[in-house]
């Protein structure tokens, strides 16, 4: 990792926009260094290069490939530990203000506005000192099963996260997907129960993407649901693959996919409306999507490799600022999505 942290130190200093990243069970660091400290915005995702997309429709951000230099790094790890943490504490006047914003929800869902609706909040920490190297490493260590990545860009600041959600792996007409939803903590049993609501939250997902991508695929299979972890977390997810149809493009994809019911709601417009309105904060890129766009740098073959993102934290310079969420259905209660999120912040708490 030395000479990767070289690099990103020489870019930190000179200003200059890097990604670092790695793919879930894979051990090699991805770094990509772009040369000059421009931004640009991917049209329709043509380019070859790394994409970093708000939660709004809007600007996708783009290191294209032929601008930047790579490099890798394949790190040596400790095993990562299994022990119980308990975090800093958040402020009550969050608690009531989020539980209040869930109630919200709950009462547009009994009005029939939507049906399910992904409300967030964002919290800040103090960071008096901040070792990227070390933060960075403690991540890989701790999320092994987990996209984790560190992204920068002078005129954007930092992002830093370990997601488990897979928006979308498409290489030449085929392409994989997945229905991620539902939340418990992980408490070490082998046997897990979900209740009805976290499965109905995560048949939404599911039902979405299928009738979705429904014109313009000419395959489609699901998996059963099953149960995945994510550091101590567990969630319910589905795989789905298929087969696009000529009709399709990327862009077409991703303008059904993304904002997906697993970080906005159902139907998608309303409930982003409901969010944005009611939130009360900007989750800029939370909730966005970042990845490979039209280029796997392992192999180096036309590829794109998009990650939701998720359990994800905003650095300044003294600060970081946290952001989770869960999905609100008409069986949510508030104070268990308030817990939710505390046991969810705990993602990014543990490797700062
Ligand atoms: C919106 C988040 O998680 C989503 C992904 C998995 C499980 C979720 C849930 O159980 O609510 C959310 O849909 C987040 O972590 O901030």
């Amino acid at each position: 990792m030395n000479s990767l942290f070289d690099k990103v130190n020489q870019h930190r200093k000179q200003h200059l926009p890097f990604v670092l990243y790695r793919k879930p069970n894979s051990k090699t660091v991805i770094g990509l260094f772009q040369e000059n400290d421009h931004l640009y915005f991917s049209k329709d995702f043509h380019e070859k290069g790394f994409v970093f997309a708000p939660f709004r429709n809007g600007d996708v951000i783009v290191f294209p490939l032929e601008l930047s230099s790579v490099k890798f790094a394949a790190p040596h790890l400790a095993s990562a530990s299994d022990e119980d943490f308990a975090g800093i504490q958040p402020d009550s006047h969050d608690k009531e203000h989020f539980m209040a914003l869930v109630q919200k929800g709950i009462d547009a869902i009994d009005q029939g506005l939507f049906s399910k609706v992904v409300l967030s909040r964002s919290e800040a920490i103090a960071l008096p000192e901040f070792d990227l190297e070390a933060v960075f490493e403690r991540m890989l260590q701790q999320y092994s099963t987990a996209f984790c990545y560190c992204w920068f860009h002078p005129k954007v600041g930092m992002w830093m996260g370990a997601t488990p959600e897979k928006l979308l792996y498409a290489k030449e007409n085929k392409f994989n997907t997945m229905a991620l939803a539902g939340t418990q903590p992980f408490q070490g049993n082998d046997v897990v129960f979900w209740q009805n609501k976290e499965r109905e939250e995560q048949e939404f997902v599911t039902h979405f993407i299928s009738e979705n991508l429904k014109d313009i695929t000419s395959e489609m299979t699901f998996s059963s649901p099953y149960t995945t972890r994510a550091g101590n977390l567990l969630h319910l997810k589905t795989d789905i693959e298929g087969v696009l149809n000529t009709h399709s493009n990327l862009k077409k994809v991703i303008d059904i996919l993304h904002p997906t019911p697993a970080v906005c709601g159902l139907p998608k417009l309303v409930a982003q409306s409901f969010i944005l309105e009611n939130e009360g904060y900007d989750r800029e890129y939370y909730t966005g999507f970042l990845g490979e766009l039209n280029h796997d740098f392992n192999t180096n073959e036309m590829a794109s490799d998009f990650y939701v993102n998720l359990r994800c934290m905003k650095l300044e310079k003294d600060k970081a600022h946290l952001y989770m969420g869960c999905g609100i259905t008409k069986n949510s209660h508030p104070e268990a999505e308030w817990e939710e999120t505390v046991n969810k912040s705990k993602t990014m708490k543990r490797i700062l």
